[in-house]
């Protein structure tokens, strides 16, 4: 039995955002029944080190109680690439990517797999995209880069966008919950809050965004 009408199939899920308000906001989206344990949700945490290390210790824990997890979903607010997600809006990752992991060489970069270490990108699940898609239809569904230092200058905005062409917004966690939540089908949403950019705290708007999440997760309970 689905623990979620939205996400059809999938019969444990674990959400896991970065902090309480965004916890708080997917809870009241889902409604007061958790399908019998079946729907986790946990705050894990800022930056992909932390979501990596809580994700991992609650995969194992319900891997050893018997009750694995089939599905992990990194859920938060972010930030907005300008002309492709816009404040209010939401986005699903159709890949979640390391977009600062790896090397400076001179001016340029090098990305953790050019350097021959590894991945520095996970896509998402088809069938649990298909199902965020399906469930979700007004939103963006494109590359989210993690990043662990949060864009804050129009230079750095231009180099994020030409290095992962195409992505729609910024978080800090997605790539760690994925890592951890390997072999385990993997999924990040994103409601946007500001736009990537010049730092301007002024100009976010987290109430919105919490709400916009809130208003998805109450789509994949209905
Ligand atoms: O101050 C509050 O009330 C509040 C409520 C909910 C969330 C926050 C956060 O600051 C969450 C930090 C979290 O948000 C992601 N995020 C949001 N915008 C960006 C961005 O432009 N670049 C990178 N990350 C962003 C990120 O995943 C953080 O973990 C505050």
């Amino acid at each position: 039995m689905s623990a979620l009408p939205g996400l059809p199939g999938f019969e444990r899920v674990l959400i896991v955002t970065a902090v309480e308000p965004e916890r708080a906001a997917v809870l009241a989206g889902l409604g007061p029944d958790d399908a019998g344990g079946r729907v986790v949700v946990v705050a894990g945490g800022v930056g992909p080190a932390e979501a990596a290390a809580g994700t991992a210790r609650l995969l194992t824990r319900a891997e050893c109680e018997g009750r694995p997890f089939d599905a992990v979903l990194s859920a938060g607010i972010g930030g907005g690439f300008a002309g492709r997600a816009d404040v209010g809006g939401l986005v699903i990752a159709d890949r979640s990517v390391a977009a600062d992991l790896g090397a400076e060489d001179g001016d340029g970069f090098i990305d953790i797999e050019t350097l021959g270490f590894g991945r520095g990108r996970r896509t998402a699940d088809e069938r649990l995209l298909a199902a965020l898609r399906t469930a979700l239809p007004g939103a963006v569904v494109a590359p989210v880069v993690t990043v662990t230092t949060a864009t804050g200058s129009a230079a750095r905005t231009a180099v994020l966008a030409a290095r992962v062409p195409g992505a729609a917004a910024e978080g800090m966690e997605g790539f760690g919950v994925a890592v951890a939540a390997e072999g385990v089908a993997f999924g990040e949403l994103r409601a946007i809050s500001n736009a990537v950019g010049p730092r301007d705290r002024s100009a976010w708007r987290i109430p919105q965004a919490l709400a916009r999440l809130r208003e998805a997760f109450a789509a994949l309970a209905a």
